[in-house]
Order: structure tokens, then C-alpha cells, then sequence
């Protein structure tokens, strides 16, 4: 089954701007991949139609058989709830602690405390932030606040993960955890679609890599097509 697909998707910017055109691909369930390609080449926008910051101007954009033409209003944040989203810039709330970051999406869905205090202190053990719960954002280094943004991403456990650039800031030794901690996740039924411009680290990964420019889709690489270097 697949969780995403693009269909003939074009998106132009008010200005004429056109960012994406005619793109098309599948996600299966399960599935991790990675969308790379210069500066400007669609990638960030690709990732906004999934999570309905943008819409497209034409084509569609299915989403576990939702078309997310017909989401609007209210079920835009439903649609949300099933898409967890990493952001390079964090965007964490800075007058609350690492513990109640990661616990927000948890809140939101009306939760138990007793589940969220579960779930959140799982997450903060996988990312390794337990030390830090009570740490205000500004308190934390950029790798760490990057893995609060990621623990508040995977806590409710979405169906599909999306991430921009999300080792940006970051040294390759954390990149490469925050790459296998990303890897792991379609085992707990989360697909995970990353963007970033980063060739070397993309092939260490050894999975299928979609290639933008200039808003085209120009190559779909099965891992076993990846070259090395
Ligand atoms: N809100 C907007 N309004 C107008 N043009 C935009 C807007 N957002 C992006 N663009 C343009 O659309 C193109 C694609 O941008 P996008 O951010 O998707 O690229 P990208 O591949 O993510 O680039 P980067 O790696 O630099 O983040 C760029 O030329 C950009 O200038």
C-alpha cells in the first residue's frame, strides 16, 4: 500500500515562480527515502504540500488514499496528526521545557498524562535527552535542540515522517545517529521522506533517492543503484 503519492503535482508561487512541475512518485508503507537536489530545486516545497503549508496548483496529492485537495479547515490539523514534521530551524517552543516540547502533539490529542509521561520518556531515551527534560530550549546546544525537534516529531508515532534538511547543523557524528535512529522508525510502521543536499551522507544511507531540479523530478535511485564515493 502506498502512504503518499504525487500525481503530475506542479506548484507555481504567487509571482510566477515555478517551483515544482509535474512530479510524480509513490511511497510505500514502510518505505524511507530521500529527496535531494541543488539549492532552490523544490525540495522544501515538496515537503510543504505533504504537510498542507502549501497546495499545489495543479496535479494531486494522495495521503494513505486521502486526497489532501479535499482536506481543508478543521481536518487540516486531523491531517497533521499523521505526518510528523522536522524542521531545520527547530522551531521549538522556547518558554517550555525539552519535556513539554515533546509531550505538545501529545497534549493536543487529548491524552492520559500517565501515557504521555510513557511516551514521552521513551523518546527522551532514544534520542538521548533524558539529562536535558527540564532544559529550556535556549539551555541546549543545536544538536540538541535538532533531537528535541525529532523526539516531538516520532512521539505520537505518524505514519509518515517528513524531514527538511535535518542535519544541517549538525557534525557528521550526530548526522549519522540521527540518520539510524531515522532508519528505524518504518519497523514502527512510520515512513520517513528527508530532504537534503548532503550526496555524501544521502548514500551512506543506501536507500531510494528521488532528484529534483529546478523543480523537476529527473531521477528516482533504487538503493542498488547508488554509486559509492
Ligand atoms: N513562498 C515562496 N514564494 C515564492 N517563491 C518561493 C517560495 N518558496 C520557495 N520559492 C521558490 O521556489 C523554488 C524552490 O524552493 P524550495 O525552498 O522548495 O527549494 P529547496 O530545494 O528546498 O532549496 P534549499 O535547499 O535552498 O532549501 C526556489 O526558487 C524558491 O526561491
Amino acid at each position: 500500500m502506498s502512504v503518499l503519492r504525487f500525481d503530475s503535482v506542479s506548484k507555481q508561487y504567487p509571482g510566477g515562480h515555478v517551483a515544482l512541475s509535474e512530479v510524480s512518485f509513490d511511497v510505500a508503507a514502510g518505505e524511507m527515502l530521500f529527496v535531494t537536489g541543488h539549492s532552490g530545486a523544490g525540495k522544501s516545497t515538496l515537503l510543504r504540500l505533504v504537510h498542507l503549508s502549501e497546495r499545489p496548483s495543479r496535479g494531486a496529492v494522495l495521503f494513505a488514499e486521502r486526497n489532501l485537495l479535499r482536506v481543508r479547515g478543521r481536518r487540516v490539523a486531523m491531517h497533521r496528526r499523521d505526518v510528523g514534521v522536522v524542521f531545520q530551524d527547530h522551531r521549538l517552543l522556547t518558554d517550555r521545557s525539552v519535556y513539554e516540547n515533546i509531550a505538545l502533539p501529545l497534549i493536543l490529542r487529548g491524552m492520559r498524562r500517565a501515557e504521555i509521561a510513557k511516551r514521552v520518556r521513551s523518546a527522551l531515551e532514544r534520542l538521548g535527552l533524558g539529562p536535558r527534560e527540564r532544559a529550556l530550549p535556549g539551555q541546549l546546544s543545536a544538536g540538541e535542540q535538532q533531537r528535541v525537534g525529532i523526539a516531538r516529531a516520532i512521539v505520537a508515532e505518524p505514519r509518515l515522517l517528513v524531514a527538511d534538511e535535518p542535519t544541517g547543523n549538525l557534525d557528521p557524528t550526530l548526522s549519522a545517529e540521527i540518520m539510524a535512529l531515522f532508519a528505524e522508525l518504518p519497523d514502527r510502521g512510520t515512513s520517513v521522506l528527508v530532504a537534503s543536499h548532503d550526496l555524501a551522507l544521502v548514500r551512506r544511507m543506501r536507500k531510494r533517492v528521488l532528484v529534483l531540479d529546478q523543480g523537476r523530478l529527473v531521477d528516482d535511485i533504487a538503493p542498488e543503484d547508488l554509486a559509492d564515493g
